[in-house]
């Protein structure tokens, strides 16, 4: 089966001191993973060293069958072409509008101008955002914000989807309809997730792996029913999963 990703012995230093110990972690295509721990474990650095923001200190990175570090120019770009992103703390341009907004990824893209309204409108129906398209991301609710970022992030059909910060302006409705979306698209285009949150049991309802990162290590990598069990044996993943009081 492809992989959508394989970390191997990754480190990564922040500021001279280590944020990321010997990570190893794959993910076979059309499977969803949840990275899950605490403030501060490392979860967004890992998710900026699988997008190819930041090199590495130590290891390999293999994003669907690329060795990230060697990418650069026209290589990376057509990776990036592959993979969408919602980071942490919103990254929409406010002086944009969601339309503009959206088309961002696909500045690079070899596409005509139709094709490029086509693929806008395609998402925006998905997402429900249809009249929404001349305004700009303020006069938008936190979780219409949200919704944006998540169409900007599959305007260009990625296989790979890394969502940092999965649950952050969501309510639990908007979760279970943002679930409901990717669902779709895990369905009819195998859509693999890697998404980031506090909370092991986010992605409930779906068929997902967890990952459970405390201060840098990889603590454990299994089911969510494995994680819940072993952790009533472990107080150091107990910690990490609801945690140290
Ligand atoms: N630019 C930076 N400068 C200094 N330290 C950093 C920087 N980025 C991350 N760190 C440190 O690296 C560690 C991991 O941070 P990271 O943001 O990956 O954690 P996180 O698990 O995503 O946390 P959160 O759930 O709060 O988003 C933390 O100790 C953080 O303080």
């Amino acid at each position: 089966m492809t992989e959508a990703i394989r970390l191997s012995g990754i480190f990564q230093h922040v500021k001279g001191r280590a944020a990321l110990m010997d990570i190893h972690l794959s993910l076979p295509q059309g499977e969803w993973l949840l990275v899950v721990g605490p403030n501060g474990a490392g979860k967004s650095l890992l998710m900026r060293l699988i997008l190819g923001l930041d090199p590495p200190s130590a290891g390999t990175i293999r994003v669907l069958g690329e060795d990230v570090a060697a990418c650069s120019g026209r290589s990376m770009r057509r990776l990036r072409r592959r993979v969408g992103a919602v980071l942490q703390g919103g990254a929409l341009l406010a002086e944009y509008s969601v339309l503009e907004n959206l088309l961002l990824p696909l500045r690079d893209a070899p596409m005509s101008r139709e094709e490029m309204a086509r693929a806008a409108r395609l998402v925006m129906t998905l997402l429900q955002l249809d009249g929404l398209e001349n305004h700009l991301p303020r006069a938008l609710s936190l979780g219409l914000q949200r919704r944006v970022e998540l169409a900007r992030a599959l305007i260009h059909r990625p296989s790979l989807l890394i969502w940092d910060g999965f649950s952050d302006g969501l309510d639990p409705a908007a979760i279970q309809d943002t679930l409901a979306v990717l669902a779709n698209l895990r369905e009819s285009a195998k859509l693999t997730l890697i998404a980031t949150d506090n909370r092991p049991d986010i992605l409930s309802g779906s068929e997902y792996r967890v990952a459970v990162l405390d201060r840098g290590r990889l603590l454990f990598d299994g089911s969510p029913d494995a994680v819940f069990s072993a952790s009533e044996d472990r107080f150091d993943l107990r910690a990490a999963l609801w945690g140290r009081a």
